[in-house]
């Protein structure tokens, strides 16, 4: 069964006086975990081809507000989620990962682990092809039989970016994918991010404690804080 799209997902809302295309709904939601109530009626909308920062303070639910949608998306939504896309066009690329220096494998074969629908354990010639666009467009190409473990974490987060791409999503969400680079590394992958979204027209949400990035590249900002959710236009 397909999720169901309502009139207010496909057509457009107003949002602070602005036109915009609304790619999910959420409508009264309530998230408890371990007993503990962290949203309550939580109701938003998030914007279609634009980069949302998700914020908020450490522990406010950022994270298991997104596992909460990516859950409903698996289930084919509930009735608090309503949104045009299949699970399969989501891309969640994590928070922490451990990568270690003997990480034993090259940053393409790490990238090509992102390929769907593999029914074969080797790649098409049309995968091979896709394969060198998305480590193009990276900008990966050059070190693309460099081991991962030996990648600056500038480098580990496009390598991150690269395998997310390799299944052709149409919303990314990255959990704060910038915690742990430096100033000049957090720019370029917000560069990149903002050029990969123009380019395929791709939404994506961004969870970020970083007011400066937010500053410079939130199209919106989708705030939690005290159990409700805001949605403000940056920019
Ligand atoms: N499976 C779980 N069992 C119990 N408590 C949980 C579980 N998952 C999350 N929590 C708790 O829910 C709260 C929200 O966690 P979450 O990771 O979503 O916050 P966050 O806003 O993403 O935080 P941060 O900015 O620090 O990453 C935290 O207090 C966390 O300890």
């Amino acid at each position: 069964m397909h999720p169901q799209i309502s009139a207010d997902v496909c057509g457009f809302c107003i949002l602070k006086g602005t036109h915009m295309s609304t790619l999910l709904k959420v409508t009264n939601l309530t998230i408890e975990v371990a007993h503990r109530r962290l949203f309550e009626n939580l109701n938003f909308e998030l914007p279609a081809n634009a980069l949302t920062c998700i914020t908020g303070e450490n522990g406010v639910g950022k994270t298991t507000l997104v596992k909460h949608l990516l859950r409903d998306l698996d289930l084919n939504y509930t009735s608090h989620t309503t949104c045009h896309l299949k699970r399969s066009q989501v891309q969640y690329v994590p928070q922490l990962r451990n990568i270690d220096d003997d990480y034993p494998l090259s940053i393409r074969s790490f990238v090509q682990l992102g390929f769907k629908y593999h029914f074969w354990p080797w790649l098409n010639q049309a995968m091979k092809v896709k394969l060198e666009q998305v480590l193009a467009e990276t900008n990966l190409t050059k070190i693309a039989n460099q081991p991962l473990g030996h990648a600056s974490g500038g480098e580990k987060q496009r390598a991150y970016l690269a395998q997310a791409l390799c299944a052709d999503p149409s919303l990314l969400i990255l959990d704060e994918a910038t915690a742990s680079l430096d100033r000049s590394s957090k720019h370029e992958l917000l560069k990149l991010l903002k050029q990969i979204m123009a380019d395929r027209n791709l939404t994506i949400l961004f969870i970020t404690h970083d007011p400066e990035l937010i500053a410079a590249y939130a199209d919106y900002e989708l705030n939690l804080d005290n159990h409700t959710a805001t949605v403000t236009k940056k920019g």
